[in-house]
């Protein structure tokens, strides 16, 4: 390993990346947080500095790299509301492509050659072949998912140019906290379904809609691949340790391999918590492909990386328990 152990984490205030600086400075890493905070929390910044900033405002990511001098960068900072993104494409591709083209820059301009990506499933659009390899094709249906295989074009030709190396992580569906409940999910607004089956459960939102009973699956409800965080975060600290140990760029699927239907996350989230989730059906939401499952046989082999918490009941037993830390 480098003897230089600061990380610029962007999106250091968030779900992901405050996980990912728990797991960084367990291994010695000094994560130091770069976030504007328009959805993210400074509360969530407990693993090293925060320096505010946006990633589209050059000047001051330079004021921060000279200050610091990371020697890797982990780039989790974006908008990642789907739905969003198509009612509101420029929001996302100048946030999400441009914000990360200024970043790929300053990397190439201040000498630092190793950068952890967080992509997506979504780089997939309806994937013809479940479990996905990540050889299957790229062809996103919407500009969220459009916005992140640019970046991963983009990081694969500032690899030719420039011999910036890279690491592209395309999470499933990430969920679960912290199993200290020192860190956990807190978007606003919240469209994912574990935390809103269990605001549901706990009486502090409004019923679940479940999107569709017809899919072509067991129970006629969306398939997901979810991971607990906390492996995500460890997958990313193996992966900066690959680039940084000489390893080449690559991309990634992390997921488990195994997939689970909403009715199976309601029974789950009753289980655990004990409650009723009430929930009504309603249509299918646009864009909803039936099944997305990774094969992640390539992050097992290359990065002797497997998820260790990411059984349903772990999942949802520690959102569960942040979700009632964080609503008392
Ligand atoms: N949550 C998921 O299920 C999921 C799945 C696949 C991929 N991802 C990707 O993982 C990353 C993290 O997602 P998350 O769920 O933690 O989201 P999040 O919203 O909790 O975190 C994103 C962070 O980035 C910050 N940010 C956004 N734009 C910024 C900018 N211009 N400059 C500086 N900071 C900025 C926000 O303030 C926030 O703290 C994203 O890139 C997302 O696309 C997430
Ligand atoms: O109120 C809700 C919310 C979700 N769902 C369903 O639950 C499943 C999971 O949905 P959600 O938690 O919104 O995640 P996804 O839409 O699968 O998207 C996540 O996973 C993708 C990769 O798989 C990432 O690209 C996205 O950023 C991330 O939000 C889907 O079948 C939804 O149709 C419902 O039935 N009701």
């Amino acid at each position: 390993m480098s003897s230089n152990c600061t990380v610029l984490v962007t999106g250091g205030a968030g779900f992901v990346g405050s996980h990912a600086c728990k797991a960084l400075s367990r291994r010695g890493f000094t994560p130091v947080v770069y976030d504007n905070l328009s959805y993210g929390h400074e509360d969530a910044v407990r693993w090293g500095p925060l320096e505010r900033g946006d990633i589209l405002d050059r000047t001051r990511l330079d004021e921060v790299i000279a200050t610091h001098h990371p020697a890797a960068i982990m780039h989790f900072a974006a908008f990642i509301a789907v739905g969003e993104s198509v009612t509101d494409p420029g929001k996302y591709y100048r946030n999400n492509v441009a914000g990360s083209l200024g970043l790929m820059e300053a990397a190439r301009d201040h000498g630092i050659s190793a950068f952890v990506f967080s992509s997506t499933a979504a780089v997939y659009g309806l994937p013809e072949v479940v479990p996905i390899p990540e050889s299957a094709p790229k062809l996103p249906i919407n500009p969220y998912g459009h916005s992140k295989w640019m970046v991963e074009c983009m990081l694969r030709d500032f690899g030719e140019a420039h011999g910036l190396k890279s690491m592209a992580l395309r999470y499933f569906n990430a969920a679960g906290a912290d199993p200290d409940c020192e860190t956990g999910e807190r978007h606003d607004p919240e469209t994912h379904l574990i935390p809103l089956a269990l605001d549901a459960a706990a009486g502090v939102g409004k019923p679940l809609t479940v999107f569709g009973e017809d899919y072509d699956t067991p129970d006629g409800t969306c398939i997901r691949d979810y991971i607990h965080v906390a492996d995500l975060a460890e997958a990313h600290v193996a992966a900066l340790q690959a680039l940084l140990g000489g390893a080449d760029s690559n991309a990634y699927n992390l997921g488990t391999g195994n997939g689970f239907t909403v009715r199976q996350v309601i029974d789950a989230v009753e289980k655990v918590t004990g409650r009723a989730v009430p929930h009504s059906i309603g249509p299918r939401r646009p864009g909803d492909p039936a099944a997305l499952v990774a094969d992640p046989s390539a992050a097992n082999r290359d990065l002797g990386w497997r998820p260790r918490i990411s059984d349903l009941d772990s999942i949802v037993a520690t959102a569960w328990a942040w979700h009632q830390k964080v609503n008392g």
